[in-house]
């Protein structure tokens, strides 16, 4: 299995190498040259097995000879002990036709951990065959770096830099990144948003002497090792609810495009998903785009659901690549269009994303109301972006199983949720310490040059 970039300059990758890498050399996001399918059979013979195993069977042919199969096991069991739910991803039933699943019983109560934690095994177990040494650098709106922290803090062979907006997290989730005290983390509060975050990292990829000199390595979703590993809980609850006898639906809260994405690959590889709807909150530029085909820019307003308060959404450009026929050219256009603040989709393109992708966008004052009827209907406390999800699955409900991801613990965002519905979720007993424990981070002008400097000061 090859690895080929969006931009169709870079040469091919191994899994391993694209794993390692992150981001292409002509900026680019690593796709598998083709997507491996399972049979009606092989999905049919997932029922009944442990997310474990699932999680092996659907990953497998997409990471080559990279590690053995005992090794691979090895690595998933290890990446999954720390959760906090047997079934790894249960699905809990809101309505007649209405699912959720629950990604946050990972040790940072989001959906990052199954990623994270499993490419924190895999970059270790790489890094230790070689001996090399990377420099994690992530853009983080506040998950991600959370998950990157956790999986990868006081590893041997791995510094990690997290960017995220100065002010711009919650204080559980600056918590989680700020009191780890292990030297090889760096939590680094930027003076700007979440996309000045993202684009800091994509240019220092750019940077040919600075990616060297640090080796550097990216564990945001434009590293494909983190989409693989989310392609596997689209497969182990479309299996729990029928298939590949039964279609289902899925509605993904979204900001980056990664989760959304893995429902496509699962879908390309065969699993039956009738409808993939792309839920947005005020941040509504996907939807906006899926409507008039114009992905224009307006900037950041700030919400109740800020992991997802994102204009430039970097998983679109693989969405795009396979819009555009693989066209590496074309994609590579229309990113260099976007420095202008638009770009404008062909209508064939256009045609292939809208066949193959719903949208919808949940208002601040609905992400509440849902919050609290959710809660009086079904119990189920959500947190902000899961109901950014279950407000836009509901505009959406058919004869169609539909499956919401839900993609963090409501206690990760107790100010919004107690609002909306008078609780105040707790956080569970493994972060009971996290308010008591002293912070430790650098605020950082919104700067390039600055943040290279400080990466490059801190390595030596
Ligand atoms: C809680 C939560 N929900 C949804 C999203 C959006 O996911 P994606 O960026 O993969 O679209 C994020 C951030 O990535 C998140 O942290
Ligand atoms: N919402 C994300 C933004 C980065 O997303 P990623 O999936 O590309 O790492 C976050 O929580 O940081």
């Amino acid at each position: 299995m090859r690895y080929i970039s969006t931009r169709g300059t870079a040469p091919a990758l191994s899994f391993e190498d694209a794993m390692l890498t992150g981001l292409a050399s002509d900026g680019g996001l690593y796709v598998p040259e083709t997507i491996p399918t399972m049979s009606t059979d092989d999905i049919a013979a997932l029922a009944g097995q442990s997310y474990e195993e699932i999680a092996f069977r659907v990953m497998k042919p997409f990471i080559g000879e990279t590690f053995t199969d005992a090794e691979f096991k090895e690595i998933i069991a290890k990446s999954y002990t720390g959760f906090g739910h047997d079934a790894r991803a249960p699905l809990v039933q809101l309505g007649p036709n209405h699912f959720l699943l629950e990604l946050f019983h990972g040790p940072t109560l989001a959906f990052k951990d199954f990623a994270m934690q499993l490419i924190g095994q895999m970059f270790q177990a790489a890094l230790s065959r070689s001996g090399n040494r990377v420099t994690i650098v992530g853009a983080t709106s506040g998950d991600t770096g959370s998950a990157a922290i956790e999986a990868f803090k006081g590893l041997d062979n791995v510094d990690v830099f997290i960017m995220y907006p100065h002010g711009g997290v919650s204080d559980v989730q600056r918590r989680q990144m700020t009191t780890p005290s292990e030297s090889n983390v760096h939590a680094l509060a930027v003076e700007g948003d979440f996309d000045d975050c993202q684009a800091a990292l994509k240019d220092m990829f750019a940077d040919i002497d600075f990616r060297d000199t640090v080796k550097l390595a990216a564990v945001n979703s434009i590293n494909w090792g983190r989409v693989l590993a989310q392609v596997v809980y689209y497969f182990s609850s479309a299996v729990s609810l029928g298939a590949p006898h039964r279609d289902v639906s899925f509605t993904v809260p979204t900001g980056n495009f990664g989760d959304i994405f893995a429902g496509y690959i699962a879908k390309k590889m065969g699993l039956p998903i009738k409808d993939l709807v792309i839920a947005t909150n005020q941040n509504d530029i996907l939807h906006r785009t899926m409507l008039t085909g114009a992905y224009t820019k307006e900037g950041v307003t700030p919400s109740m659901s800020p992991s997802m308060d994102i204009q430039v959404s970097s998983n679109f450009e693989r969405a795009l690549f396979d819009a555009y026929g693989r066209d590496g050219g074309a994609v590579s256009q229309l990113m260099d269009e976007l420095k202008s603040g638009e770009f404008k989709i062909s209508q064939g393109a256009m045609q292939i994303l809208n066949e193959t992708f719903l949208s919808g966008r949940a208002s601040e004052d609905e992400t509440s109301a849902t919050i609290k009827d959710m809660q009086i209907r079904t119990t189920e406390v959500l947190c902000p972006h899961s109901a950014v999800g279950v407000k836009v699955a509901e505009d959406h409900l058919s004869e169609v199983p539909m499956i919401t991801l839900a993609t963090a613990h409501p206690a990760k965002f107790p100010a919004a949720v107690k609002a909306a519905c008078g609780i105040h979720p707790d956080l569970p007993p493994h972060m009971a310490g996290l308010f008591d424990r002293d912070e430790r981070f650098t605020v950082v002008p919104n700067d390039l040059e600055v943040l290279k400097t400080l990466v490059k000061e801190r390595l030596s």
